[in-house]
């Protein structure tokens, strides 16, 4: 018989097959918010580390990057990486609420091709707040004020906010993840957060150096000098009082601590970590 009912399931068979998953879905997601709140409760408690904000990007880049790799089948990943983004900030938010701010985008000012609005929306999902500041160097001094916020800032050759970062006292606002998370020619914009950045495994450090010199390759043979074989010059901004700064990227995150120094010396200036992220995963 070809319409043997037994060997080929119904539409209604199918739909309540898909309405006992969904139900398991839900059921396992309630548990996770479960495990989550008392992660955060222990947070609060242990060693006294009551830190404003729950967030911990190296974490969420490492959950991300694990999905990537397990994945198998015909859903797609950057779907699943798209709901796991938008699951972990719930989470976030429900630890400690945080709001987004993303700089305003006149008409004449770009940041690059996208909107760094609609990059915040689909890196946190639909349920976190975003608001616009009025330029990306405001949001710098937002955080250094309220540290609940995130700032997503545009890429640092767009903008020059990187050079205003304080540097020195932990608690400051740091580059502390790439957006977005997976890209095939890498970051488009960076996320800004006073939780002090921490590595994840396949991460880029960003050294901020500021002072009077303006050549950049002498900057690059005194990082080169204090170990960072690999650091580049990621972005350069000359001030019309007699000031350089410039943005050094290195993957030894081993030799970043005692890099500052020489690099300060070299620059007759200050030196600092202004942050750390995990290289958007290249799908
Ligand atoms: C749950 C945690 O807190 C936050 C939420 C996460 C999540 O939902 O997986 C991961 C990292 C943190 O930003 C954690 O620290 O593990």
């Amino acid at each position: 018989m070809t319409n043997d009912k037994s060997s080929s399931p119904s539409f209604d068979d199918l739909r309540q097959n898909i309405d006992a998953i969904d139900r398991e879905i839900h059921a396992l997601l309630m548990r996770r918010a479960d495990v989550v709140m008392a992660l955060g409760a222990l947070k609060k408690t242990d060693g006294g580390a009551s830190a404003p904000l729950a967030l911990r990007p190296g974490r969420e880049a490492v959950i991300l990057r694990k999905l990537a790799e397990t994945h198998k089948g015909p859903f797609p990943l950057p779907a699943l990486l798209g709901i796991w983004r938008s699951m972990i900030s719930a989470y976030l938010h429900m630890q400690t609420p945080f709001n987004v701010l993303v700089p305003q985008q006149d008409q004449g000012i770009s940041f690059g091709a996208g909107s760094l609005w609609d990059l915040a929306r689909s890196h946190f999902g639909a349920a976190i707040p975003i608001h616009t500041a009025a330029s990306p160097r405001a949001i710098v001094t937002a955080l250094a004020h309220d540290p609940t916020l995130l700032g997503v800032l545009p890429r640092p050759t767009l903008d020059d906010w990187w050079t205003t970062l304080p540097l020195g006292h932990a608690d400051r606002p740091h580059i502390v993840a790439a957006l977005p998370a997976w890209s095939s020619d890498g970051p488009h914009a960076y996320l800004l957060s006073r939780t002090p950045p921490e590595p994840m495994g396949a991460d880029v450090a960003l050294i901020l150096v500021r002072g009077t010199e303006m050549d950049s390759s002498v900057i690059l043979q005194a990082a080169h000098r204090a170990g960072l074989d690999d650091a580049s010059i990621s972005a350069y901004k000359a001030g019309i009082d007699g000031h350089a700064s410039h943005l050094i990227a290195t993957r030894r995150l081993d030799a970043v601590a005692g890099a500052e120094g020489p690099l300060a010396a070299a620059v007759r200036g200050e030196a600092g970590l202004a942050g750390l992220f995990a290289e958007p995963l290249a799908l």
